[in-house]
């Protein structure tokens, strides 16, 4: 089984194409798509990317999705961007968390797939140099939640919408480096609590545990306020200020670079056992009940 996933690790590893930025302040990522399914704008005068996630409706992370946020990484980093704000087009969702349909009812090859996608993409977003600032003018459940507490600065737009690692509500779990990054945030005590019962927590309670770091009410000023938080780095020498992200976030990499088939083989063991899709398939009637 070993074998197949560090194959599918190589072709994936080279699928992440890259393209020079054209001196432009504006960029569509990887394939010429009329719709993206990430837009990228970089501001002229400060070099900060604002990254928003168009995926409607609720910008599942799917495979054609971290492909391409990885390749909006490399990119970004390629062109030695100041800093990097990720949000989202929707009026109500941040993202939706990992698509449930790459993981209900596939096949163990394309769910080893997707999860080597994401392992990949969510190691370049965690250990970039860039700084990097969730602004998140949406529900952020899960996956949502993961990409959330990646970025080193949150602001969220309250106080109506939701953000946690709620897994154990689907009857799956968070996998170990979701719950490092859900502790370097907010401490082992709530970690254990949130995740052991799969809490969403509204705005509010976000900011009181540090699961968020600001509370602003539109997304105007969620930008504004993400734009601040990278001008604090301004005259920070950047390999200094890397270096340091790098060593403050060591367990998260070093989990993920020594752990990554191991991680691989128990998400596709967990993710297709009759328990999990019994669950998966509950939730997505749920979800579709909820929607008609
Ligand atoms: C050690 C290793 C252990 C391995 C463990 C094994 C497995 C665990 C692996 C990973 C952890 C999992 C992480 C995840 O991210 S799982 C996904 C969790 N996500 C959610 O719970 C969110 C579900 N969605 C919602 O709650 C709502 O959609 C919303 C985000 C609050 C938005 O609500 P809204 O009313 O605006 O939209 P709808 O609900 O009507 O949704 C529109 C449309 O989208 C479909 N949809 C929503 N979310 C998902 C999803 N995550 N995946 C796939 N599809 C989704 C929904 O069904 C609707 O579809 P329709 O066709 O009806 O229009």
């Amino acid at each position: 089984m070993a074998g197949i996933y560090r194959s599918t690790r190589y072709v994936l590893q080279n699928a992440f194409g890259s393209r020079s930025l054209p001196g432009a302040v504006r960029f569509y990522s990887q394939k010429p798509d009329p719709a993206p399914l990430i837009n990228v704008d970089v501001d002229s005068k400060t070099g900060v990317a604002t990254v928003t996630m168009n995926s409607p409706p609720v910008n599942t992370l799917n495979t054609p999705f971290l492909n391409e946020m990885g390749g909006v990484i490399k990119e970004l980093e390629k062109n030695k961007t100041r800093g990097l704000i990720l949000t989202s087009s929707s009026n109500s969702v941040f993202s939706a968390g990992l698509d449930i349909m790459e993981m209900y009812k596939a096949p163990r090859d394309q769910m080893a797939v997707f999860w080597t996608t994401l392992q990949n993409t969510w190691l370049s977003l965690y250990r970039t140099g860039i700084p990097t600032v969730a602004a998140i003018n949406g529900h952020a459940p899960a996956g949502g939640c993961l990409l959330a507490l990646s970025c080193e600065y949150r602001v969220m737009v309250g106080p109506k919408f939701t953000i946690g690692l709620n897994e154990t509500q689907l009857g799956i779990v968070a996998p170990p480096w979701f719950l490092i990054c859900m502790r370097e945030a907010v401490g082992p005590r709530q970690t254990e609590l949130a995740l052991t019962s799969g809490k969403m927590f509204t705005a509010t309670e976000a900011l009181n545990i540090g699961l968020v770091d600001q509370l602003v009410s539109n997304k105007e000023e969620a930008l504004a306020e993400a734009h601040k938080f990278i001008a604090r780095f301004a005259k920070i020498p950047p390999l200094a200020r890397k270096l340091t992200k790098e060593f403050t976030r060591q367990e998260g990499i070093k989990y993920m670079e020594e752990k990554m088939l191991d991680d691989l083989e128990t998400f596709v063991d967990v993710a297709s056992s009759p328990s999990a899709q019994k669950g998966m398939e509950m939730y997505l009637e749920a979800l579709k009940k909820k929607s008609t």
